[in-house]
């Protein structure tokens, strides 16, 4: 096996131990807007399929505050269609050249490298990949052209509908699980610090596992890398008497306890409320940002 690079296994003190070199989520908790350019997305599916319409939407979330805008092709959802390379970067691609002209960063939301690739060609600056660098494809281009790599822990995306698997402790498994996609990707030559690793929320866990991996999302901090959190409008919040559909209370209110709970990222659909929620959380961590005010 591959042996592990020193400190990986004791927790690090990520904000000293860690160089964050001028990403948006260097000195807050970054807002990632979803721009979903899919018929299907389980939430806003077909909303911004036409190029102008998501253009328009990605305006509208840098205005509301969003460091990043995270450009996908392809639903995730359990049985979503797949979707050929082409149509995808038919769908992609021209959002993305688009918004090179906005002051934000861009990610790309896809599980091939070939997409990926372009999506970088075309001006993105961060890879999201789902499967979480199960292709070593996307391993050696984000070490390559030296990107972010958001590596998200799942079973399998799309998601078998109705596969679940049995954890132990579902935090513990996702983190030793991500440890090993952190090792492959340092050994392709990505530092830590650009390997953020994200628990995958609804991709293969029950609701409730779902609240206690963001109940214990500092746990993640061990692997010494920056942490992403994608809860928005999820099903989990349907134990809390959301409907997991149009709940943005609930997402809201994910968003404040994940960044109290040291995440780097939120991935939203709405970005206003939830800018406002991150920054209550750090109100809350660090209110000498207010002098006596
Ligand atoms: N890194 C990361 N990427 C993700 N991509 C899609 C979804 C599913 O949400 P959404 O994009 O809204 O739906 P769909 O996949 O149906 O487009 N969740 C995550 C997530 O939790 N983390």
């Amino acid at each position: 096996g591959l042996d592990s690079p020193a400190g990986l296994d004791d927790p690090v003190d990520t904000d000293t131990d860690r160089e964050r070199d001028g990403y948006p989520w260097a000195d807050r908790t970054a807002v990632m807007g979803i721009l979903n350019v899919t018929p299907d997305s389980f939430h806003d599916g077909g909303e911004y399929l036409d190029p102008g319409v998501a253009i328009d939407r990605a305006t509208e979330m840098v205005g509301a505050g969003a460091d990043v805008i995270d450009v996908g092709g392809e639903s995730t959802r359990p049985g979503a269609d797949p979707v050929t390379v082409d149509e995808e970067k038919r769908r992609v691609l021209p959002v993305v050249e688009a918004l090179v002209d906005l002051d934000v960063t861009v990610s790309v939301d896809t599980r091939r490298a070939e997409v990926g690739e372009a999506a970088l060609d075309a001006g993105a600056d961060v890879l999201n990949d789902v499967t979480g660098l199960s292709d070593p494809e996307m391993r050696f281009l984000a070490a390559e052209r030296e990107v972010p790599v958001i590596v998200m822990h799942s079973i399998d995306a799309p998601v078998v509908p109705g596969k679940d698997v049995e954890y132990d402790d579902v935090v513990e498994d996702v983190i030793a699980e991500l440890r090993e996609r952190v090792l492959l990707a340092e050994k392709a030559g990505i530092p830590r610090a650009r390997v953020v690793v994200d628990p995958g929320l609804g991709f293969g866990k029950s609701k409730a596992e779902n609240f206690e991996l963001l109940g214990r999302l500092e746990e993640f901090r061990a692997l010494g890398c920056p942490v992403l959190v994608g809860h928005s409008h999820k099903s989990m919040f349907e134990l809390v008497g959301g409907d997991g559909g149009d709940d943005l209370p609930s997402t809201v209110a994910g968003s404040a306890v994940a960044a109290a709970n040291g995440a780097d990222l939120v991935r939203v659909h709405d970005v206003a409320e939830n800018v406002r929620a991150v920054r209550v959380a750090e109100a809350a961590s660090d209110p000498s940002q207010f002098g006596d005010e």
